[in-house]
């Protein structure tokens, strides 16, 4: 693929700006409240009339904070996820300098609800007059709540130059299913190979109706858990299950403690994989390293064993870097590729690469 990008690419170095969306956290406890509020005052996450929703997202902010703060004041009172996006983007940014070495690549973070906001990367790209960007979310399974809010929010923030494009989703990819089998199997080693285990993949749930609305969120994950048992290979017994439930909707499950409570009363101890999660982050540090832990303990599911998240690992960002090479030299709209119902894809994935027309 890098072959081809650089025999297309014979005059000056082609400007491409790679934009890795995700979720930001609040840097400070006095953070948390206003990170709650961006939160909630989204309509992607609370789909209500924007009359009805500030106050309810002032109210809940409000509310939320102090469980909240004492959750993050469990991490030092920060949230982690912006110093590993950050090696992320070094990390992509100097494996692109290698596989595409006539392009001028750069990887900018644009965060949802917190500080380096989208609007802030959407400048600092704009200044760096790219020729081509490549947006790249960091989240492998397409959500309205996710990446479609991140889209918006792109759009409505870019007045910058050059071609824009999107990775959709890519919820199978070679690389991030390779690293989430070595993940697993390294955790399962390092806990001495026991038996009577079974795998948990642990993602972040979504109330129902976003999932009958039509999200393919739910489906991305399940293929992600299936791709990643077919790669361990052998006999595992795995299963898919849903943690930090928010609010008073139903949500999609089984529950993560469901789960855990479940392998205890089969005699089962578990390995639990955060699926949906390419960084440590509150939902790791503080639900599956101790809310869970904790109830495994309590349950009599032992062993407890906790699978890292992808970070760094070189597979992981190799699928990334393999995105951002296919995406730049791929013609929008002709590749193969399964559909699905993804609103940014209008209903079809082109190998999962959109434009974005402004
Ligand atoms: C796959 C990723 C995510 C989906 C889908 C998602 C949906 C979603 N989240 C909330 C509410 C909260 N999420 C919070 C933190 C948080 N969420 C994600 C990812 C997804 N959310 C991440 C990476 C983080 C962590 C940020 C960090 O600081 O490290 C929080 C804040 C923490 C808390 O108070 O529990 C809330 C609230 C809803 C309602 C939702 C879908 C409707
Ligand atoms: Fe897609
Ligand atoms: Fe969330």
């Amino acid at each position: 693929m890098a072959e081809s990008l650089m025999a297309r690419d014979a005059g000056p170095a082609r400007r491409v700006a790679v934009v890795l969306f995700n979720l930001g956290g609040p840097d400070r406890p006095s953070a948390v409240r206003p990170f709650l509020f961006n939160l909630f005052a989204d309509p992607a996450i609370i789909q209500v009339p924007a009359l009805v929703r500030y106050p309810l997202a002032l109210m809940i902010s409000w509310l939320r904070q102090a469980s909240a703060k004492a959750n993050y004041a469990r991490m030092g009172g920060a949230s982690p996820l912006l110093p590993e996006t950050e090696a992320q983007a070094g990390a992509l940014q100097a494996l692109l300098a290698t596989q595409a070495p006539s392009c001028r690549v750069k990887t900018f973070i644009a965060m949802r609800y917190w500080r380096p906001f989208t609007a802030a990367a959407a400048r600092e790209v704009a200044e760096f007059e790219p020729d081509e960007v490549v947006l790249l979310p960091l989240y492998p399974q397409y959500s309205t709540t996710t990446t479609a809010s991140s889209l918006k929010a792109w759009r409505a923030a870019y007045r910058g130059s050059g071609r824009v494009r999107a990775i959709c989703c890519y919820p199978t990819q070679k690389g991030l299913v390779e690293a989430h089998a070595q993940r697993i199997l390294g955790a399962f080693e390092a806990a001495g190979r026991p038996e009577k285990l079974r795998l948990l993949f642990s993602a972040h749930g979504l109330p129902e109706k976003v999932i009958e609305a039509g999200d393919p969120y739910q489906s991305q994950v399940e293929a992600t858990a299936a791709a990643v048992v077919q790669c361990l290979g052998g006999e595992w017994d795995w299963q898919v299950c849903y943690q930090s439930r928010v609010g008073p909707l139903k949500w999609i499950g089984p529950s993560t403690a469901e789960a855990i409570g479940q392998a205890a009363r089969e005699g089962l101890g578990v390995i639990v994989t955060p699926i949906a999660f390419v960084s440590e982050h509150i939902e790791t540090l503080v639900e599956l390293d101790h809310d869970y832990a904790v109830l495994a303990e309590q349950e009599g599911c032992r062993p407890y064993v906790r699978v890292p998240a992808l970070g760094l690992h070189e597979a992981f960002i190799g699928g990334l870097a393999d995105l951002v090479v296919g995406c730049l030299n791929q013609p929008v709209g002709v590749s193969p590729g399964a559909p699905h119902q993804c609103e940014a894809c209008y209903g079809q994935c082109p190998g999962r690469v959109v434009e974005i027309v402004r």
